[in-house]
């Protein structure tokens, strides 16, 4: 067999099916998608005051680093999406994105947010993405299946993480799978959450969280309080001291990497190959590569299998082991386990 054929080329990678992990909801709308509710919202009220997405993000900007990232939502897309409308259109379209891209499960994850100007609850949010999810899963045409993580914000209050549990408690059943503590990581203090994630624990829910993403996050005392969680995932997974890394090996948690994040937005020294999927990719925890913000980044899942095959020599036979371990850090149990590993035992791909 030629070179050629056995190389994780660009065909390849779209074309694998893919797992995403840790996908940010609103982070992951392109900027075309923003730019349709930038039109209509225009078309609705033209004195809408909010800059055109293809001027404020242009096409060709990713380098959005933790200073500047984290305003991008909280000045100017959350104003851009601040309905219903614009809400479920964005849904419908980020889960268009990753099914053409080749994905065949994902977890999408959002911080459920309450838009008063315009009435709408955090439990209005949270239900309507849900409908977006139930009414695309149940159509036998998809085949992507998307759930949906909870996320708490560094920045919450007690009560704002409570509401959250509550939250993802209430629609367990209708499609939430776990939760999740984001945000920016120079805010906050985690400890404030720790009755707040053990309650969710206790109610079944799964369990992710940002792990040492900066510096400012990684102290002692912050690992080891969120550690003492008992994450089912970590996200990021940076600056973790040789301790840490042991215990997350001993305790088999998955890790969900962001290659193209971590290098845009100078969360790590150096370029792709410097990226600490060098390191977990010899252990056995399972790893899943993902894209965090592909709206912001630009990178889609399949461009992070290409650059993780590029940098780090990866083989279509060591590409297949990564997906089919990052079965086994899955939300949703074994229904869907077992549709994943048929994927992979049936996909015809691996040497056409
Ligand atoms: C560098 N990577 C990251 N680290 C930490 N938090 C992040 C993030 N990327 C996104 N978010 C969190 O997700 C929100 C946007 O999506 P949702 O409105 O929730 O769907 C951001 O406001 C931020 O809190």
């Amino acid at each position: 067999m030629s070179a050629a054929a056995t190389s994780v080329d660009e065909r390849f990678a779209r074309c694998l099916p893919k797992i995403e992990l840790h996908a940010h909801l609103t982070g992951s709308i392109s900027r075309e998608c923003l730019h349709d509710i930038w039109e209509t919202q225009k078309g609705q009220a033209p004195a809408f005051d909010v800059e055109d997405p293809l001027i404020a993000i242009p096409s060709d900007k990713v380098d959005y680093d933790l200073e500047t990232f984290f305003p991008l939502f909280s000045s100017y897309i959350y104003k851009l999406c601040s309905d219903l409308p614009s809400i479920e259109y964005s849904t419908r379209a980020v889960l268009q994105d990753f099914q053409v891209d080749g994905v065949v499960y994902l977890e999408l994850r959002t911080t459920p947010r309450a838009i008063r100007e315009n009435g709408i609850t955090k439990d209005d949010y949270v239900r309507t993405v849900l409908n977006i999810l139930s009414a695309w899963n149940s159509n036998a045409a998809n085949t992507l299946r998307a759930y949906l993580i909870l996320s708490v914000d560094r920045r919450n209050t007690i009560a704002q993480a409570e509401e959250v549990v509550d939250l993802c408690i209430k629609y367990q059943s209708a499609g939430v799978v776990g939760i999740d503590l984001c945000g920016d990581p120079a805010k906050g203090d985690v400890r404030i959450f720790t009755d707040t994630f053990a309650r969710a624990k206790a109610a079944g829910l799964n369990m992710t969280l940002h792990f040492a993403e900066a510096k400012v996050s990684a102290s002692d005392m912050e690992l080891e309080t969120l550690l003492s969680w008992m994450p089912n995932r970590l996200g990021h997974v940076i600056h973790v001291k040789e301790e840490y890394c042991k215990i997350i090996e001993q305790e088999n948690i998955g890790v969900e990497l962001c290659l193209s994040c971590n290098v845009h937005a100078r969360m790590i020294t150096g370029t792709y190959s410097d990226h600490h999927f060098g390191t977990w990719r010899h252990t056995n925890v399972p790893v899943a590569l993902s894209t965090d913000d592909v709206g912001v980044f630009c990178s889609p899942l399949s461009n992070e299998y290409e650059l993780a095959a590029q940098h780090f020599d990866l083989s279509r036979t060591e590409i297949r082991k990564l997906c089919v371990s990052a079965i086994e850090s899955i939300f949703t149990g074994e229904d869907e386990k077992t549709r994943l590993r048929s994927i992979y035992a049936e996909w015809d791909g691996w040497t056409a």
